[in-house]
């Protein structure tokens, strides 16, 4: 994966594509890339015979193209403006390309007619040429309320070589259609695919953009020092988000008590900041000498906060349905149907884009596939509950970690996840949220567990902690003959009710209220415990152990899901551990543990991305 990290480099940049090719738009977005595209006004009339090489018109003409999209898109911005543009970021970084065809010094681009495309395609006809593409990156910066840009520019050359083609062929391609937008009156990548011999470079050059070169640019420009850039360092940090700085609601206010400490960098100066060139940036961080490298990561740490409430406030505000329904939206009607401000809908609309949440288009803005997917509230694999309680509750309980570390009190001891037991205390709509959260990741990593093993020599399983039953109902899918219980606190099971769904299988489910803690655990072949450990400290993880081993009848099993940590003693990511009030495991220590409570035969098996699963038998006491 080498090339994902460059595309990233332009993550938070607003990235122009200055070009109306189809193909370049595809070939782009196929890397990843995110971007708008703005189609260049800039005529291609540049005089041919005053180059050089055919490459270098390709590439000027890539520059002026370029420079014509930040011009105008700069001038757009300007107060005196009418134009829709002005109350958005300038861009940073903006595109060009052109792609023309050489036969020896000879240039042909687009046929005007299909005259024209037949003089260009006898041209080629069974002979090599070379199709150019000149590429331009502007780095655009406003200073002063005027625009500075710096320019990279590149070309790629292929060799292209025809087989040789009747008169009646080349009318027919003609007649397709397929010529007349395309350098050279052909198209590669379709049905000109079939005059084509033989390709001896960059493909997807001959096709309108010369990605490999591009990432290879984009490398030269944020990785490698370059001892003349070493000029200053500014600290870039996550520029989205960033957006909301200067906040003055009350929300805000609270979410983040010391930007106004920050003294509040506002569009224009936030602009010049992030639309610096990254040469000077990037390899500043990157020299050799003896000063640290840039802390990228910390940075965004320390700001990953505000992408969290960023999130959970578009989840609450319902963001993500409207644009479902309605989408592609403009900020001014998703302002209007959500009955919010527009000037902040929009910041909350943009940062949304630039966290991949949506995507922005001249159309407006409309969900991503992974906002489709998890963040709409009626999907099948929403996770619009997780986002409600950490929104609601999660995030509370850690502005109480401080008190928690200093204490170690048990009532402070949820600020480090013990969100079970705080919970409770807490009200019947706090427990509601916290099924809910439970419920949307449990559909995650349910069918996982349910098929980590095989299990079908159990006649009968307990969930231990089962909430609203979706791993009891994986399970009872999964094995035909399994009857399963699913054990949990009085208040889980009693609203339980309201999250079952019909099927056959149901009647093989039964919920059982009870206290794993004191209450005696129902009779049960296997017992199961998915993401259950992780919630508890060392003392209370071996009484509840050492219950389920009594329970267990000697070639009975105990399942164990958790979140996977990579290797002995290696720490989880954040992610998973911030959840966590006991350590983090490995799957040997998880093995250890198992055994430790007199299971044998304990075996280790990963489920997707975010569990390992253990199974153990009960060996006899
Ligand atoms: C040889 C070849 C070219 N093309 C297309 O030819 C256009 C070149 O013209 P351009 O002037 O560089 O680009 P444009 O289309 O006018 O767009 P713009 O960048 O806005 O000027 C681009 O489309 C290319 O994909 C193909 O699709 N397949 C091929 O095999």
């Amino acid at each position: 994966m080498v090339l994902c990290p460059v595309i990233g480099k332009l993550q938070h940049k607003r990235v122009v594509l200055a070009s109306a090719s189809p193909r370049r738009q595809e070939i782009l977005s196929n890397a990843g890339l995110r971007f708008e595209v703005v189609p260049s006004r800039f005529k291609e009339k540049l005089h041919k015979a005053s180059f050089a090489t055919p490459y270098a018109y390709a590439v000027e003409t890539a520059k002026q193209k370029a420079l014509e999209v930040a011009g105008r898109m700069h001038q757009a911005r300007a107060p005196a403006s009418a134009s829709s543009w002005k109350d958005l970021r300038a861009p940073d970084v903006v595109i060009g390309a052109d792609t023309i065809v050489a036969v020896g010094a000879m240039i042909l681009e687009k046929p005007v007619d299909k005259q024209d495309a037949y003089r260009m395609l006898s041209r080629l006809n069974g002979k090599e040429h070379s199709v150019f593409t000149g590429v331009a990156i502007v780095h655009c910066c406003s200073k002063d309320g005027r625009l500075d840009t710096e320019v990279s520019e590149f070309y790629e050359e292929t060799t292209v070589k025809f087989s040789e083609l009747s008169e009646e062929l080349l009318w027919e391609y003609i007649n397709s259609g397929e010529p007349m937008d395309k350098a050279g009156g052909y198209g590669i990548q379709a049905l000109g695919g079939m005059l084509v011999e033989y390709v001896h470079g960059d493909f997807l050059n001959v096709v309108g953009f010369p990605l490999n070169h591009f990432c290879k640019e984009l490398a030269r420009l944020y990785y490698p020092p370059r001892p003349e850039d070493l000029r200053r360092v500014r600290h870039d940090s996550i520029p989205a988000v960033d957006t909301f700085e200067n906040l003055s609601d009350s929300e805000a206010a609270g979410a983040d008590p010391g930007q106004s400490a920050k003294g509040g960098r506002g569009g224009e100066q936030a602009d010049g900041d992030r639309s610096q060139a990254p040469r000077a940036l990037d390899a500043a961080l990157n020299r050799a000498d003896s000063r640290p490298r840039f802390p990228t990561g910390l940075l965004e740490l320390m700001d990953g906060f505000k992408a969290s409430k960023v999130l959970f406030t578009a989840c609450k505000l319902k963001l993500f349905d409207v644009l479902k329904d309605q989408g592609p939206l403009q900020a001014v009607d998703v302002a209007r149907k959500l009955s919010t401000c527009a000037g902040r809908t929009e910041q909350l609309l943009d940062v949304c884009a630039a966290l991949g949440l949506l995507e922005k288009t001249r159309r407006g803005y409309s969900n991503t596939e992974v906002a489709t997917l998890h963040l709409v509230s009626d999907g099948e694999h929403s996770l619009q509950g997780v986002a409600e309680y950490n929104d609601a509750h999660v995030w509370g309980v850690f502005t109480r970690l401080g008190l928690a570390v200093r204490e170690g009190s048990e009532q402070t001891r949820g600020a480090l996840g013990a969100m079970e037991e705080e919970r409770l205390s807490q009200s019947r709509e706090l427990t509601l949220q916290f099924m809910r959260a439970k419920h949307s990741l449990s559909k995650l990593t349910a069918h996982h567990v349910a098929t980590a093993f095989d299990l079908s020599r159990f006649a009968s399983a307990c969930d231990l902690g089962g909430c609203t039953g979706i791993l009891a109902r994986e399970l009872a899918q999964e094995y035909p003959r399994l009857q399963v219980t699913v054990f949990d606190l009085p208040e889980v099971t009693e609203l339980s009710g309201g999250f079952q769904r019909g099927g056959r299988q149901t009647e093989r489910i039964r919920f059982v209220p009870g206290d794993f803690f004191k209450d005696s655990l129902p009779e049960a072949d296997l017992y199961v415990l998915s993401r259950i450990l992780q919630d508890w400290p060392d003392d209370k993880l071996h009484k509840l152990l050492s219950r389920i081993s009594s329970s267990c009848k000697p070639g009975g099993g105990l399942l164990v899901a958790e979140a996977a940590a990579e290797e002995e003693g290696a720490s989880q990511s954040p992610r998973l551990r911030t959840l966590s009030a006991g350590q983090p495991r490995s799957p040997d220590e998880h093995r250890r543990l198992l055994q430790r409570h007199g299971f044998q035969d304990v075996r280790v098996a990963r489920a997707g991305d975010l569990l390992c699963v253990v199974l153990g038998t009960r060996a006899a006491p």
